[in-house]
């Protein structure tokens, strides 16, 4: 079953159309990057698609609309990682992570053993016990990270969907977390992740997406979406376009 489906979704408010007629799917064990310009409405669309943003069109989550759903049975399947993920209690990190776990009651042996393969994919595994609120912005990231990887399970496909997950990450980590994404989506879960680093879209994205005043523009691989013709247009003029050595996916400069 498709883990999404949107057909026509529009989102109006006031005047102002926010999301506009958008088509999209994301298959089982594919990674789907959407990019565009700050304000054209990756956010608002990963809200819509999470629930969180009235909207007209139809979104479909493995078939079936939200209203078939039955949220402990979604909360199983669908795992978000908003923006910005702001919270206030100073649980260690472990806890923080334990999070996404709620919607699986088992054993606590059994829960234990995917936290922690969770936190080591995300490298917070040696921050377990430091309490929440002193950890720096890239290690809250990755524990947030973490929580949600750890809310999916391998025996039923899942959606992932991400906004600016490696905003706050050195480069070692971005790609470590990428690798471990992508390695999710190779486990047949369907993702769906806002990036603002081209780079990091051409070499990790099985397809782009790109998304401009609400619209979708275009979307396909790496070498059919990152044009000269399509930055300029996005983001303005300047872009040059190498190859890179080793994979040969378009490399911007
Ligand atoms: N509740 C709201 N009321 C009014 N405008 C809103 C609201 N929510 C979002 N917007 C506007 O919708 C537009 C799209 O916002 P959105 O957060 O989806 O952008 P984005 O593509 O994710 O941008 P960024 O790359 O900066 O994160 C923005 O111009 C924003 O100001």
């Amino acid at each position: 079953m498709t883990p999404l489906q949107l057909e026509q979704v529009s989102l109006q408010l006031g005047s102002r159309r926010l999301l506009d007629d958008i088509q999209l799917e994301v298959a089982a064990g594919e990674l789907v990057i959407l990019l565009g310009p700050n304000g054209c409405g990756k956010s608002t669309l990963l809200q819509a698609i999470a629930g969180e943003r009235r909207h007209t069109g139809q979104i479909r989550l493995f078939g079936q609309t939200r209203a078939q759903w039955a949220a402990p049975r979604l909360a199983r399947r669908l795992a978000v990682l908003p923006q910005h993920s702001d919270l206030r209690f100073d649980f260690p990190a472990e806890s923080v992570v334990a999070l996404g776990r709620l919607p699986w009651p088992g054993p606590r042996q059994a829960q234990a053993t995917i936290i922690r393969r969770c936190m080591e994919q995300m490298d917070v595994w040696a921050l377990r016990q430091a309490p929440y609120l002193q950890l720096s912005g890239g290690e809250r990231q990755r524990v947030h990270l973490a929580r949600v990887l750890c809310q999916l399970a391998d025996e039923e496909p899942g959606l992932l969907l991400l906004d600016e997950p490696t905003s706050a990450l050195d480069p070692g980590h971005q790609h470590q977390v990428l690798q471990q994404i992508q390695a999710v989506a190779r486990r047949g879960h369907g993702v769906l992740m806002v990036l603002h680093d081209l780079n990091l879209a051409s070499r990790y994205a099985d397809r782009l997406v790109l998304m401009q005043q609400g619209r979708l523009l275009a979307e396909g691989s790496a070498e059919a979406i990152l044009t000269v013709d399509h930055l300029a247009r996005l983001y303005g003029p300047g872009p040059e376009l190498w190859h890179h050595p080793l994979t040969g996916r378009p490399l911007v400069v």
